[in-house]
Protein backbone atom coordinates (compact mmCIF):
# COMPACT_ATOMS: atom_id res chain seq x y z
CA UNK A 1 0.00 0.00 0.00
CA UNK A 2 1.31 3.61 -0.72
CA UNK A 3 0.65 6.14 1.83
CA UNK A 4 0.35 9.30 0.47
CA UNK A 5 1.08 12.63 2.29
CA UNK A 6 -1.41 15.22 1.78
CA UNK A 7 -0.04 18.99 2.80
CA UNK A 8 0.18 22.25 2.35
CA UNK A 9 -0.32 25.68 4.10
CA UNK A 10 -3.36 27.49 5.74
CA UNK A 11 -6.39 28.04 2.89
CA UNK A 12 -4.31 26.13 0.34
CA UNK A 13 -6.90 23.22 -0.58
CA UNK A 14 -5.98 20.41 1.67
CA UNK A 15 -9.23 19.52 2.43
CA UNK A 16 -10.48 20.24 -1.18
CA UNK A 17 -8.16 18.29 -3.06
CA UNK A 18 -7.76 15.53 -0.12
CA UNK A 19 -12.06 15.39 -0.99
CA UNK A 20 -11.06 14.69 -4.83
CA UNK A 21 -9.17 11.37 -3.85
CA UNK A 22 -11.83 10.31 -1.81
CA UNK A 23 -14.51 10.93 -4.57
CA UNK A 24 -11.95 8.84 -7.04
CA UNK A 25 -11.93 6.19 -4.53
CA UNK A 26 -8.52 6.83 -2.85
CA UNK A 27 -9.74 6.39 1.03
CA UNK A 28 -8.26 9.79 2.40
CA UNK A 29 -7.87 10.87 6.15
CA UNK A 30 -8.34 14.16 7.43
CA UNK A 31 -6.41 15.39 10.08
CA UNK A 32 -8.12 18.83 10.80
CA UNK A 33 -11.48 17.02 10.61
CA UNK A 34 -10.07 14.37 13.33
CA UNK A 35 -8.88 17.61 15.74
CA UNK A 36 -12.42 18.89 15.63
CA UNK A 37 -13.81 15.42 16.88
CA UNK A 38 -11.59 15.04 19.29
CA UNK A 39 -12.40 18.48 20.86
CA UNK A 40 -16.16 17.06 21.72
CA UNK A 41 -14.54 13.98 22.63
CA UNK A 42 -11.79 12.52 24.55
CA UNK A 43 -9.86 15.68 23.77
CA UNK A 44 -12.38 17.72 25.91
CA UNK A 45 -11.31 16.81 29.13
CA UNK A 46 -7.50 17.14 28.48
CA UNK A 47 -8.01 21.08 26.87
CA UNK A 48 -10.25 22.24 29.79
CA UNK A 49 -7.58 20.43 32.36
CA UNK A 50 -4.71 22.42 30.66
CA UNK A 51 -6.67 25.49 28.93
CA UNK A 52 -9.58 26.62 31.56
CA UNK A 53 -12.37 28.25 30.08
CA UNK A 54 -11.85 26.92 26.35
CA UNK A 55 -14.63 24.56 26.59
CA UNK A 56 -18.58 24.82 26.43
CA UNK A 57 -20.68 21.92 27.49
CA UNK A 58 -17.76 19.66 27.47
CA UNK A 59 -16.41 20.78 24.02
CA UNK A 60 -14.27 22.47 23.00
CA UNK A 61 -14.85 25.92 21.61
CA UNK A 62 -12.07 26.52 19.04
CA UNK A 63 -12.59 30.29 18.57
CA UNK A 64 -11.38 30.57 22.26
CA UNK A 65 -8.71 27.90 22.15
CA UNK A 66 -7.82 29.50 18.94
CA UNK A 67 -7.42 32.60 20.82
CA UNK A 68 -5.59 31.46 23.61
CA UNK A 69 -2.91 29.63 22.13
CA UNK A 70 -2.19 31.93 18.49
CA UNK A 71 0.23 33.99 19.28
CA UNK A 72 1.71 32.41 22.27
CA UNK A 73 4.08 29.63 21.47
CA UNK A 74 4.29 28.08 24.91
CA UNK A 75 0.55 27.19 24.97
CA UNK A 76 0.57 26.40 21.30
CA UNK A 77 3.30 24.01 22.27
CA UNK A 78 1.45 22.10 25.17
CA UNK A 79 -1.63 22.32 23.18
CA UNK A 80 0.42 20.29 20.50
CA UNK A 81 1.84 17.51 22.79
CA UNK A 82 -1.92 16.83 23.67
CA UNK A 83 -3.66 16.54 20.65
CA UNK A 84 -0.80 15.39 17.85
CA UNK A 85 -0.68 11.72 19.26
CA UNK A 86 -4.43 11.58 19.60
CA UNK A 87 -4.48 12.40 15.58
CA UNK A 88 -1.78 10.01 14.85
CA UNK A 89 -3.20 7.25 16.64
CA UNK A 90 -6.67 7.77 14.53
CA UNK A 91 -4.30 8.11 11.60
CA UNK A 92 -2.84 4.62 12.25
CA UNK A 93 -5.59 3.10 12.90
CA UNK A 94 -6.93 4.15 9.73
CA UNK A 95 -3.59 3.14 7.96
CA UNK A 96 -3.80 -0.34 9.46
CA UNK A 97 -7.96 -0.88 8.20
CA UNK A 98 -7.19 0.08 4.60
CA UNK A 99 -3.85 -1.92 4.87
CA UNK A 100 -5.74 -5.04 5.68
CA UNK A 101 -8.58 -4.23 3.11
CA UNK A 102 -5.97 -4.39 0.62
CA UNK A 103 -5.93 -0.86 -1.01
CA UNK A 104 -3.26 0.21 -2.87
CA UNK A 105 -3.39 3.58 -2.33
CA UNK A 106 -4.42 6.05 0.62
CA UNK A 107 -4.10 9.82 1.52
CA UNK A 108 -2.86 11.67 4.94
CA UNK A 109 -4.16 14.83 4.78
CA UNK A 110 -1.72 16.16 7.54
CA UNK A 111 -1.33 20.10 7.48
CA UNK A 112 1.49 20.12 9.56
CA UNK A 113 3.23 17.27 7.67
CA UNK A 114 6.57 18.73 7.21
CA UNK A 115 6.58 20.50 10.82
CA UNK A 116 6.20 17.57 12.63
CA UNK A 117 8.39 14.98 11.19
CA UNK A 118 5.63 13.38 8.96
CA UNK A 119 7.60 13.18 6.22
CA UNK A 120 8.78 9.36 7.65
CA UNK A 121 4.79 8.29 7.58
CA UNK A 122 4.31 8.38 3.81
CA UNK A 123 5.70 7.22 0.67
CA UNK A 124 5.05 10.51 -1.09
CA UNK A 125 3.98 13.57 -0.41
CA UNK A 126 1.76 15.81 -2.32
CA UNK A 127 1.87 19.82 -2.03
CA UNK A 128 -0.68 22.08 -2.28
CA UNK A 129 -0.33 25.45 -3.27
CA UNK A 130 -1.67 28.72 -4.72
CA UNK A 131 -0.76 32.13 -5.00
CA UNK A 132 -0.27 33.97 -2.10
CA UNK A 133 -2.77 36.38 -2.46
CA UNK A 134 -5.02 33.72 -3.19
CA UNK A 135 -4.49 32.25 0.00
CA UNK A 136 -5.06 35.47 1.67
CA UNK A 137 -8.45 36.05 0.52
CA UNK A 138 -9.67 33.03 0.91
CA UNK A 139 -8.47 32.29 4.50
CA UNK A 140 -9.34 36.30 5.80
CA UNK A 141 -12.77 35.37 4.18
CA UNK A 142 -13.64 32.92 6.80
CA UNK A 143 -15.64 33.62 10.00
CA UNK A 144 -13.67 34.93 13.17
CA UNK A 145 -10.18 35.12 11.07
CA UNK A 146 -8.13 38.30 11.50
CA UNK A 147 -4.96 39.39 9.59
CA UNK A 148 -3.42 38.78 13.16
CA UNK A 149 -4.46 35.00 13.36
CA UNK A 150 -3.61 34.32 10.16
CA UNK A 151 0.02 35.97 10.74
CA UNK A 152 0.51 34.01 13.86
CA UNK A 153 -0.54 30.68 11.82
CA UNK A 154 1.68 31.21 9.16
CA UNK A 155 4.77 31.65 11.43
CA UNK A 156 4.56 28.66 12.81
CA UNK A 157 4.37 26.91 8.90
CA UNK A 158 7.14 25.79 6.80
CA UNK A 159 6.86 28.40 3.87
CA UNK A 160 5.06 27.29 0.83
CA UNK A 161 7.79 27.70 -1.25
CA UNK A 162 9.67 25.23 1.23
CA UNK A 163 7.02 23.36 1.01
CA UNK A 164 7.19 23.05 -2.94
CA UNK A 165 10.80 21.99 -3.11
CA UNK A 166 10.02 19.17 -0.81
CA UNK A 167 7.27 17.69 -2.58
CA UNK A 168 6.99 14.61 -4.79
CA UNK A 169 3.53 16.18 -6.49
CA UNK A 170 2.39 19.92 -6.62
CA UNK A 171 -1.14 20.54 -7.15
CA UNK A 172 -1.95 24.48 -8.10
CA UNK A 173 -5.46 24.93 -6.32
CA UNK A 174 -5.18 28.31 -7.68
CA UNK A 175 -6.33 27.18 -11.53
CA UNK A 176 -9.53 26.24 -10.50
CA UNK A 177 -11.28 22.99 -9.49
CA UNK A 178 -11.14 21.19 -13.32
CA UNK A 179 -7.46 21.68 -12.92
CA UNK A 180 -6.88 20.32 -9.60
CA UNK A 181 -9.11 17.47 -9.94
CA UNK A 182 -7.23 16.57 -13.20
CA UNK A 183 -3.95 16.64 -11.37
CA UNK A 184 -5.24 14.29 -8.83
CA UNK A 185 -6.16 12.00 -11.47
CA UNK A 186 -2.90 11.98 -13.11
CA UNK A 187 -1.56 11.61 -9.39
CA UNK A 188 -3.41 8.65 -8.77
CA UNK A 189 -2.71 7.02 -12.67
CA UNK A 190 1.15 7.26 -11.69
CA UNK A 191 1.00 5.99 -8.36
CA UNK A 192 -2.16 2.80 -8.43
CA UNK A 193 -1.77 2.41 -12.10
CA UNK A 194 -5.47 3.38 -12.84
C1 LIG B 1 -5.78 26.63 17.03
C2 LIG B 1 -7.10 25.96 16.67
C3 LIG B 1 -7.96 25.76 17.92
C4 LIG B 1 -7.84 26.87 15.67
O1 LIG B 1 -9.01 26.24 15.21
P1 LIG B 1 -9.66 26.65 13.81
O2 LIG B 1 -11.00 25.98 13.73
O3 LIG B 1 -9.62 28.15 13.68
O4 LIG B 1 -8.68 26.09 12.68
P2 LIG B 1 -8.50 24.59 12.09
O5 LIG B 1 -8.37 23.60 13.20
O6 LIG B 1 -9.54 24.31 11.06
O7 LIG B 1 -7.04 24.67 11.40
C5 LIG B 1 -6.90 25.40 10.19
C6 LIG B 1 -5.45 25.44 9.76
O8 LIG B 1 -4.66 26.15 10.72
C7 LIG B 1 -3.34 25.68 10.67
N1 LIG B 1 -2.94 25.17 12.00
C8 LIG B 1 -3.70 24.57 12.95
N2 LIG B 1 -2.97 24.21 14.01
C9 LIG B 1 -1.71 24.59 13.73
C10 LIG B 1 -0.47 24.50 14.41
N3 LIG B 1 -0.42 23.91 15.62
N4 LIG B 1 0.64 24.98 13.80
C11 LIG B 1 0.60 25.55 12.58
N5 LIG B 1 -0.54 25.68 11.88
C12 LIG B 1 -1.67 25.20 12.45
C13 LIG B 1 -3.34 24.55 9.62
O9 LIG B 1 -3.02 25.07 8.37
C14 LIG B 1 -4.77 24.10 9.62
O10 LIG B 1 -5.10 23.44 8.42
C15 LIG B 1 -6.86 24.57 15.98
O11 LIG B 1 -6.24 24.73 14.74
C16 LIG B 1 -6.04 23.62 16.84
O12 LIG B 1 -6.55 23.04 17.75
N6 LIG B 1 -4.71 23.45 16.51
C17 LIG B 1 -3.86 22.61 17.29
C18 LIG B 1 -3.87 21.20 16.77
C19 LIG B 1 -3.07 21.10 15.51
O13 LIG B 1 -1.83 21.19 15.52
N7 LIG B 1 -3.77 20.92 14.38
C20 LIG B 1 -3.19 20.89 13.07
C21 LIG B 1 -2.60 19.59 12.64
S1 LIG B 1 -3.17 18.10 13.36
N1 LIG C 1 -8.84 23.66 -6.86
C1 LIG C 1 -9.52 24.67 -6.33
N2 LIG C 1 -10.12 25.60 -7.14
C2 LIG C 1 -10.81 26.64 -6.61
N3 LIG C 1 -10.97 26.85 -5.28
C3 LIG C 1 -10.40 25.97 -4.43
C4 LIG C 1 -9.65 24.84 -4.91
N4 LIG C 1 -9.20 24.15 -3.83
C5 LIG C 1 -9.63 24.82 -2.74
N5 LIG C 1 -10.36 25.91 -3.09
C6 LIG C 1 -11.01 26.86 -2.17
O1 LIG C 1 -10.05 27.34 -1.25
C7 LIG C 1 -10.59 27.47 0.06
C8 LIG C 1 -9.72 26.72 1.04
O2 LIG C 1 -9.80 25.32 0.75
P1 LIG C 1 -9.66 24.20 1.87
O3 LIG C 1 -10.60 24.45 2.98
O4 LIG C 1 -9.70 22.91 1.14
O5 LIG C 1 -8.16 24.52 2.34
P2 LIG C 1 -7.31 23.89 3.51
O6 LIG C 1 -5.90 23.88 3.04
O7 LIG C 1 -7.90 22.58 3.92
O8 LIG C 1 -7.51 24.98 4.61
P3 LIG C 1 -7.04 24.94 6.18
O9 LIG C 1 -5.55 24.97 6.16
O10 LIG C 1 -7.60 26.16 6.78
O11 LIG C 1 -7.61 23.70 6.76
C9 LIG C 1 -12.03 26.96 -0.03
O12 LIG C 1 -12.88 28.07 -0.13
C10 LIG C 1 -12.05 26.14 -1.30
O13 LIG C 1 -13.30 26.16 -1.93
Amino acid sequence: MIVLGLTGSIGMGKSTTAKMFADAGVPAHDSDETVHRLYSGKAAPLVEAAFPGTTVSGVVDRAKLGARVLGDAAALKTLETIIHPLVRADADAFLARHRAAGAPLVVLDIPLLFETGGRNRVDKVVVVTAPAVVQRARVLARPGMSEEKLAAILAKQVPDAEKRRLADFVIDTGEGMDAARAAVDAIIAELAGR
